[in-house]
């Protein structure tokens, strides 16, 4: 090279320098922060690029702020990207429902960054993934999963029998945390030995999601990779009939055996047991801290038909349950639905149209949307029991053609360990109980308490 050409190519590079900038500068000032009539009003920050990215850290703190200053639906502009935070009922129904968004983005990237780690996916793949976590999740499948945790769940709270002072809300998710790994990979599955791993995984997981280094939740995924991977090789037709029929898909289309394991061991464990682990463990302290709710579900089960199975009076007989069920959820879930916008779009919110531009991200914050309420942070049991001609802001498992297809399992879940515990055992407080705290990783999880609840189990069998 001669040293024109260096001194040449050296101007291109200074101007470059200033012209970028300028560009991004201008790109920032003429289109991103530019509002147009119909959108919701737009919190695009002074940062050119950066936008409101440095206050979106403490994202519950942003949202609520902004929620007060817009209203329920609104527009921020961080990091190159548009994001429309929404906490109004009708956006969020219409964006799960509406073919102009694409997937949730919380299991998209979930995939990206724990199965399809050493290579790409292939579109076979990804269609078995889809069918593994979403359409065989009903039905029969279910059924069979409600029986084998009832069947779990029994022995192991009578277990608990000489225990007498106890952690309540630990010693619940345990338990849940068992019986639902034993109803998706069957009896034998030794549950104790991944717990602790998974919850390690689970609490480092939004750190992992936005390439942050946790050696906690990386030591806690490859203990339970490791334990599903030994246990798969030998009790494979023992699992659950969703997990058998997948695999075998898998394994015809030419997928290793270390991706169909992380395809149950990662994806279906952690959507499957993330929420519901907490979430029952709370619901059973909240049942437990309120005589007068006990004394009604106590009622309900007496007089539900005799003829009914245990299973059955659980699941249908006791209808209040269904509400401290969905009561324990909206208090406590923290989770968002986070879909993009394939195209320039409109939806149809609760205070008129809202228009939404192609590429946009929506975060539909279920957590801050089921705070509409009158005192919001309290339990209150029956709060979501339906009135007639009034939609209650309630929206926990989304919806349209992906919804959570593990709903009405969650459900029985959170139902058969409450019931089960409160015909077993009275529980007896020796000290205050916790507050449920939103931790800073609203978006996905669920409310962690203050401090442990001690409480005596007394047996009543
Ligand atoms: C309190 C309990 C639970 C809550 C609040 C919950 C909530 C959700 C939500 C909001 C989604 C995303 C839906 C969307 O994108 O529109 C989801 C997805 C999913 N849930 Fe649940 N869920 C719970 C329990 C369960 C259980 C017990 C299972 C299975 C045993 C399960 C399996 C799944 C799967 C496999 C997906 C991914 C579906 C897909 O990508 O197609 N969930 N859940």
């Amino acid at each position: 090279m001669q040293l024109a050409d260096v001194f040449v190519y050296s101007q291109y590079l200074a101007s470059s320098l200033i012209a970028l900038p300028a560009l991004a500068f201008g790109w920032h000032i003429l289109i991103s922060r530019r509002w147009y009539a119909g959108e919701p009003s737009l919190e695009a920050g002074w940062i050119p690029w950066l936008g409101v990215g440095l206050q979106m850290r403490k994202m519950e703190e942003f949202a609520l702020k902004n929620y007060k200053k817009h209203g329920r639906t609104f527009a921020a502009y961080a990091a190159g990207q548009r994001f429309v935070f929404s906490e109004d009922l009708a956006v969020h129904k219409e964006v799960v429902t509406s073919k102009d968004f694409g997937l949730n983005q919380i299991m998209v990237t979930f995939q990206r960054r724990f199965l399809f780690v050493e290579r790409a996916s292939t579109a076979e793949e990804e269609h078995a993934l889809a069918r593994l976590l979403h359409s065989h999740l009903s039905g029969k499948p279910i059924a069979q999963m409600r029986g084998a945790f009832l069947e779990n769940l029994i022995p192991l709270i009578e277990s608990y029998r000489d225990r007498g002072e106890v952690d309540l809300i630990q010693l619940m998710r345990e338990t849940i945390f068992t019986c639902t790994m034993r109803a998706i990979f069957g009896n034998k599955f030794p549950a104790d030995k991944v717990h602790a791993a998974f919850e390690d995984w689970d609490h480092g997981l939004q750190n992992l999601m936005t390439g942050k280094k946790d050696k906690a939740a990386i030591e806690g995924l490859r203990v339970l990779e490791a334990v599903v991977d030994e246990y798969l090789r030998v009790h494979l037709h023992e699992t659950a009939s969703v997990i058998q029929v997948q695999f075998k898909k898998l394994e015809e289309i030419g997928t290793p055996w270390t991706l169909r394991v992380k395809f149950v061991a990662l994806a279906l464990t952690w959507a499957g047991l993330a929420n519901v682990t907490p979430v029952g463990s709370w619901a059973v302290a909240f049942m437990y801290r309120d005589p007068e709710l006990q004394a009604i579900l106590r009622d309900e089960i007496s007089m539900a038909d005799a003829s009914l199975e245990q299973g059955d009076i659980y699941e249908k007989g006791v209808p209040s349950a269904q509400l401290v069920a969905q009561e324990a959820i909206r208090l406590t879930m923290l989770g968002s639905i986070v879909r993009p916008a394939s195209k320039n779009t409109v939806v149809e919110g609760s205070y008129g149209p809202v228009h939404i531009r192609r590429g946009d991200l929506v975060m539909c914050t279920s957590w801050s949307m089921h705070r509409q309420f009158e005192n919001p942070e309290e339990f209150i049991w029956d709060r979501l029991r339906p009135v007639k001609g009034e939609e209650l802001p309630y929206f926990a498992f989304g919806g349209g053609p992906r919804p959570c297809p593990g709903k009405s399992f969650a459900y029985s879940e959170i139902k058969m360990v409450t019931l089960a515990m409160l015909e077993r055992y009275d529980v007896e407080p020796l000290g205050p109980f916790p507050q449920h705290i939103k931790t800073d990783r609203i978006g996905v999880g669920v409310a962690e308490p203050s401090h442990p609840w001690k409480v005596r189990l007394i047996p009543r069998f």
